[in-house]
């Protein structure tokens, strides 16, 4: 069933991304849904030469169900665009959330690492990795829980970016820092980076000298983790940023750990 779009009414617009906008928009028909509509120009896409790369994450995409992984429900084109129908994240960008509270709660950080675990060991599950899993890239649906936003592109909102030169180094692995091969461990990294920044505000590795400096730092996994971060959380950051990626702890045990289990929505209250 292929879609137009004089089938949809058209919302607001959500915010910017590489190769073109994002809005919120609903079917016309019944039943009317609400979906977020992401706008790509073709000539921008062949330009930077994304066009394969394109088709291969629309691919991967539309092949993905999971409750924390944001679904693409199919797409179109007219002769200058291609329209990508994404699940509508009720709660925006939690990249908003993390800029206005400066850091999350121990609580709050342990719930949005879970989810993610959840996530990464779905999308391992069917071979897909290095989802780009930095703060720009995620969402919050109308309950808050989290959804890895579209694959590939990263949604910036006018303004309040971060610098993205920066912001692409801060999450990757040494393995990919120094050009070896990587597997679905740079996940598990990205993962413990992740961790870190919801917890202080700021990411390990993160280095204002700009991207030598960061690029140092992670190869050599040169971090400190502030005072203020419990020691559980401390023990998984520790156990997920190891520059052997065959040392990195495994997704299941991520699930199973203390720091998670603590957290747990709806556990049977134990005294
Ligand atoms: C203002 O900048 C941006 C950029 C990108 C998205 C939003 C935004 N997005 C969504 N939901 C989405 C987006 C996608 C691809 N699926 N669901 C909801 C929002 C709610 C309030 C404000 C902003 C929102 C903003």
């Amino acid at each position: 069933s292929s879609w137009h779009l004089s089938q949809f009414d058209i919302g607001r617009p959500l915010g910017k991304g590489k190769f073109g906008r994002v809005y919120m928009v609903r079917t016309k028909s019944e039943p009317k849904y609400i979906l977020a509509l992401k706008c790509l120009y073709k000539s921008e896409i062949i330009q930077s030469k994304v066009e394969k790369q394109i088709r291969r994450e629309i691919e991967i995409q539309q092949n993905l169900r999971h409750p924390h992984v944001l679904r693409l429900y199919g797409y179109f084109h007219d002769e200058k665009r291609i329209f990508l129908m994404l699940e509508f994240a009720g709660k925006g960008e939690l990249y908003k959330q993390l800029s206005k509270y400066g850091k999350f709660s121990d609580k709050r950080s342990s719930r949005y690492i879970a989810q993610m675990a959840d996530a990464l060991a779905y999308l391992h599950s069917k071979h897909v990795i290095h989802r780009d899993i930095k703060p720009e890239n995620l969402l919050l649906g109308i309950n808050g829980e989290l959804k890895i936003g579209d694959f590939g592109w990263s949604v910036h909102a006018p303004g309040n970016r971060r610098k993205t030169l920066c912001g692409t180094l801060d999450y990757l692995p040494p393995e990919m820092v120094e050009g070896k091969e990587h597997t679905e461990k740079v996940d598990h990294w990205a993962l413990g980076v992740l961790t870190f920044e919801f917890l202080c505000g700021v990411p390990p590795f993160e280095d204002l000298r700009g991207y030598n400096a960061t690029y140092k730092k992670i190869s050599k996994v040169e971090f400190q983790i502030p005072d203020h971060v419990s020691a559980e959380a401390k023990d998984l950051i520790k156990k997920l940023l190891q520059h052997d990626p065959e040392k990195r702890m495994p997704l299941s045990e991520v699930a199973s750990h203390p720091w998670i289990v603590k957290y747990k929505k709806d556990r049977p209250s134990s005294q």
